[in-house]
């Protein structure tokens, strides 16, 4: 049995996390822990899962590996920056690891791969992310991460900027750029989490869409990184290492 604590077990992932984990044979929910509870009922845990918010992970994840606890992290909000402080405290807590992913969907993460593998063989890309008006952050985690991903593979394959002759616009009208790629964000009542990739070359287009219709399809992923993360080497970044895909 691995013990197990949640933070952010009220939230909208954090209750089917709470719920998954109590439904699995070889896990054992030791703490459910939310805003304004006390850390110290994770002190039990093996691995610690997180759903909270961009503003108090770091804070979160300092807690955990000073005490040698695994994370299992689904929150958002990483950059490179975030990245490197984690495995700065890692570094001084040997055999403690950490698994970061903007998405534990499975779907999600072959769309991310999808979309990464057709980058090299079009001149244009550009990200839609659609998800519900309560989200914190935007673009989210997963379109950030697209967008990365996508920008590696056509720098890998010596492409360019994507062709844009763009010079009157209103502000915000082309999205943010996330390394060279352009997103756009929408927030929309009745949606949960979906992402389209659009991809443009001579005469055709591909589209890659992934849609969430349950925050449940998180848990599959969230609990194949519980299960693995003790036997991780520090930080890994993204669910689909632990994927053979
Ligand atoms: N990686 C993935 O697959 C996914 C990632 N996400 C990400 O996960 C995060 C949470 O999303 P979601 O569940 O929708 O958000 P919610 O706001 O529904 O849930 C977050 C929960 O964390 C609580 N919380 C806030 N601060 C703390 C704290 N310091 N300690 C413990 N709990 C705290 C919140 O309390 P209160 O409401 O009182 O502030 C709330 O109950 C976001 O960053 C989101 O983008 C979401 C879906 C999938
Ligand atoms: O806040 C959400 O809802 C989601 N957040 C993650 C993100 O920012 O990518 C994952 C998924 O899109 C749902």
């Amino acid at each position: 049995m691995i013990k197990v604590g949640v933070l952010g077990a009220r939230g909208r992932v954090g209750v089917e996390v709470c719920r998954a984990v109590e439904a699995a044979e070889d896990l054992e929910l030791v703490a459910a822990v939310d805003k304004d509870d006390s850390l110290d009922a994770l002190a039990k845990a093996e691995v610690v899962v997180d759903f909270t918010h961009p503003d108090v992970v770091m804070a979160n994840l300092e807690w955990c590996i000073g005490r040698g606890i695994h994370t299992v992290v689904g929150t958002t909000g990483f950059d490179a920056a975030r990245l490197d402080t984690v495995r700065g405290w890692l570094a001084r807590n040997p055999g403690t690891n950490a698994l970061i992913a903007p998405n534990f969907g499975i779907a999600a993460v072959l769309m991310m791969h999808f979309a990464q593998q057709a980058a090299r063989h079009f001149e244009s890309v550009e990200i839609v992310e659609l998800h519900h008006p309560n989200k914190a952050d935007a673009p989210s985690g997963t379109a950030r991460r697209t967008a990365e991903l996508v920008a590696r593979a056509r720098r890998e394959a010596g492409l360019g900027a994507s062709p844009d002759a763009t010079t009157t616009q209103l502000d915000g009208a082309r999205g943010a750029t996330v390394d060279g790629v352009h997103v756009h964000a929408v927030r929309l009542g009745g949606l949960i989490a979906h992402q389209e990739v659009l991809l443009g070359g001579e005469g055709e287009t591909l589209t890659i869409r992934h849609d969430t219709m349950s925050r449940a399809s998180f848990t599959p992923g969230v609990l194949l990184g519980v299960r693995r993360v003790p036997g991780l080497d520090g930080l890994t970044v993204g669910l689909e290492s632990l994927l053979d895909l």
